[in-house]
């Protein structure tokens, strides 16, 4: 059995996504999500130009051998744009041998662990009240976890405060927007809305917030001290995490449990804020992390230290990376939660796919592979269209972490 062909299709069906598509002398084809958010093409590049000639003429059913070639033959190691690009040869070739089996993805990682798989939506509004209510609806719609974000008065755009309701995309500009931060008025007003969302719906759904990376790890520790009474699921990216330490400062003030990882690309990242015990939940996905072959590793790593997975599941992510790990959430011992951002009609007409929502949780398809596919005359009609995340900036014009 040979690859006989390897395409990259970029479409932007109101946000731009890479995928490639594997084609093999069987008439088994696979698809693999490539996208990286705001430098999409630099992907596309790796991909056409580096990797795909390589692929032509290799079996498909050796999956890992052409991940160690992919990652150890490029001396390069890591990094966002290799490591897409890795996941995208990778998840393609496992759901070609999927399909080749005749059985979903989760049942060649080792079958079920578990009925359905429980994700977070996003609520966020423009100030506490709008934000309360926003976490209501979810309510009503049956999410049993629900991230919260707030505007904060005196701060020009906050993060996470989307334009639509259940469509939060930031990435707008054809060059990035201004935003602004400033975290004395962000760790007077977000406990605020926790203890507005208890006081107003009990303790009984989860609650999650996301920091995103914009206090320094003592801000963190108080921000995570004052959540305490409010029991939240997870404070996202309290801090920076390049320096992985860090964490040791937070964790010695706070038991608010701490998830990190949509930024990283590999076991490296997180492999001493796993064995310290540092985090509770690590949020590395398929797309993001070098596939499925790399993300189980990180899963059973963290898995020896009772850290269970969150994968990052934002709309910059597509369909093929939430079906993909979906199979993956499926069958991972140490779940912990999946993100669930819903995709735009049109982007769900462009990539069909057999996983759906109901009442809280996501249930993955059973047809054999990741059940995503791309129509390619629908995908052609949207092309690329550059769009690039917000950045950040304090008061006084420093930059700041978006
Ligand atoms: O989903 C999350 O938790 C995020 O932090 C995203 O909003 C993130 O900002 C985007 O995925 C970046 O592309
Ligand atoms: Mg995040």
């Amino acid at each position: 059995m040979q690859i006989q062909a390897a395409k990259v299709i970029v479409t932007s069906p109101g946000r731009n996504f890479v995928t490639l598509k594997i084609e093999t002398d069987q008439g088994v084809h696979g698809i693999g999500d490539a996208t990286l958010n705001g430098r999409e093409l630099s992907v596309v590049s790796y991909l056409e130009d580096h990797v795909n000639p390589a692929l032509i003429g290799k079996d498909p059913r050796r999956i890992e051998d052409i991940w160690q070639y992919l990652y150890r033959g490029a001396y390069w190691r890591r990094g966002p744009v290799t490591m897409r690009a890795i996941a995208a040869v990778d998840v393609a070739l496992w759901d070609i041998k999927a399909k080749m089996a005749g059985m979903p993805l989760y049942q060649l990682r080792g079958g079920r662990s578990r009925d359905k798989v429980m994700v977070y939506g996003h609520a966020n509004g423009s100030d506490i009240g709008e934000t309360v209510e926003a976490v209501g609806e979810y309510i009503d719609l049956g999410y049993k976890a629900i991230r919260a974000q707030t505007g904060v008065p005196g701060i020009k755009d906050a993060y996470g405060v989307g334009r639509g309701k259940l469509h939060y995309e930031p990435a707008d500009a054809e060059l990035p927007s201004v935003t602004g931060w400033d975290t004395r008025k962000a760790l007077d007003y977000v406990p605020k809305l926790f203890e507005k969302l208890r006081n107003t719906y009990g303790y009984d759904h989860h609650l999650l917030h996301d920091g995103h990376h914009r206090y320094t790890p003592q801000e963190a520790a108080n921000l995570g001290k004052m959540l305490e009474p409010f029991q939240l699921f997870w404070l996202e990216d309290c801090t920076a995490a390049e320096n992985q330490e860090a964490f040791k400062l937070v964790r010695q003030h706070t038991v608010t449990p701490l998830a990190v990882g949509e930024i990283f690309t590999t076991i490296w990242d997180c492999k001493d804020l796993i064995q310290n015990q540092l985090i509770d939940y690590i949020r590395a996905t398929i797309v993001g992390a070098g596939g499925l072959t790399h993300l189980r590793r990180i899963a059973d790593l963290a898995a020896l230290y009772q850290v269970r997975t969150g994968c990052h599941g934002a709309t910059d992510l597509s369909p093929v990376t939430m079906g993909t790990a979906l199979h993956f959430d499926t069958w991972v011992p140490n779940f912990g939660i999946q993100e669930y951002m819903r995709h735009t009609e049109a982007t769900d007409e462009v990539f069909p796919h057999d996983y759906s929502f109901a009442d809280g949780y996501l249930h993955c398809g059973e047809t054999p592979g990741h059940g995503v596919d791309i129509d390619e005359d629908l995908a052609a009609k949207y092309p690329y269209k550059p769009a690039y995340l917000p950045v950040a900036r304090l008061e006084d014009g420093s930059m700041w972490n978006w």
